[in-house]
């Protein structure tokens, strides 16, 4: 084997410390409240625009800098391991001069001094694995044809909303809508410009709602409205505002083509979401019932 292709054996942890593609610290918090770090190298961009000397002194400042609730997560996580002596797992946004800030991922293991707790641990620049993970939690949750959350999101959505709604005894009211004729529009029109007629009706619908409003497509041509503080008698003007303005919409097709039918429900406090799903699902079939065209309620 050639000379150069050799690799020598470092002499000592030193001499690797600064190749390495992360950082390994020494973090200290005395009892009072004052944090440093003791000591801190390693590789990596970050460490790079970090002022090392001052957080040998006095780590305060950078934590209170850190990217909006990422202050507080990692307090209450210092302060957890310093009160269990549990490992200190977590992550936090660095801010970065002309960048987005980047993701760094903590792992340390607190140990008791006399005055404080010392950590001993590692950090890496996630912020790679960070942007792939939040491209796949998009994959997993949104309708691939329209751009709308799918059901597993509106569901995640929905019963996020419930509770809050049976915490506070607020309204909450949703929105069951379903093209009508859909399959004669296909067999009309065909199947691209039946892809267009709902790619279309996402966009109308997404106009007419508040941002806090959410409208997902549940499959097939059913989608789903759901309205955070909105009792049922405003949800069923807001359902008839937008069934008009579908039907005034020329999709491409002519005015008049394309029509909805509506059902709409409120939640019950503490009930099953289910309970409120399935009003509105009845809902929408009396309304198929009545004609099509049309919004139906159920309380
Ligand atoms: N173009 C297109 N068609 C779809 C899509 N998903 C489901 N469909 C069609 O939507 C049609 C739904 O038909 P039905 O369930 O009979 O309902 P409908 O014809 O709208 O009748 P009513 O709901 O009773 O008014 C079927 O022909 C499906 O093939 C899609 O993503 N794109």
């Amino acid at each position: 084997m050639p000379v150069n292709d050799m690799i020598p054996t470092p002499h000592s942890a030193d001499n690797l410390v600064p190749h390495i593609p992360g950082v390994i610290f020494q973090f200290y918090r005395s009892h009072c409240g004052r944090m440093n770090f003791p000591y801190l190298e390693g590789g990596g961009e970050a460490l790079a625009l970090i002022d090392r000397p001052q957080l040998t002194e006095d780590a305060g400042n950078l934590i209170e800098q850190l990217t909006g609730s990422d202050h507080p997560k990692i307090m209450s996580a210092i302060e957890r391991s310093a009160r269990w002596m549990l490992p200190l797992t977590t992550r936090f946004r660095l801010p970065f001069p002309k960048e987005k800030p980047h993701w760094i991922a903590v792992s340390a293991n607190p140990e008791p001094t006399e005055n404080g707790v010392r950590w001993n641990g590692m950090m890496m620049d996630i912020t790679d694995q960070v942007a792939e993970e939040q491209r796949l939690r998009k994959l997993c949750d949104t309708d691939p044809l329209t751009g709308l959350p799918n059901r597993r999101k509106l569901m995640v959505h929905l019963t996020h909303l419930a509770s809050l709604s049976t915490r506070h005894g607020t309204p909450l009211s949703i929105m069951m809508l379903d093209v009508d004729h859909f399959k004669k529009l296909n067999d009309r029109w065909g199947h691209l410009q039946g892809d267009n007629v709902l790619q279309q009706l996402a966009m109308q619908t997404q106009l007419l709602l508040r941002c806090e409003d959410m409208v997902a497509r549940l499959g097939g041509e059913e989608f789903m409205v759901v309205l955070p503080l909105t009792p049922l008698q405003q949800c069923h003007k807001l359902a008839d505002r937008l069934r008009h303005a579908i039907a005034s919409h020329d999709f491409g097709i002519g005015e008049g083509e394309v029509t909805l039918s509506i059902g709409v429900a409120e939640y019950r406090c503490g009930e099953p979401l289910r309970n409120m799903i399935e009003r509105a699902d009845q809902a929408l079939y009396s309304a198929k019932e009545d004609g099509r065209d049309c919004v139906s309620l159920l309380p």
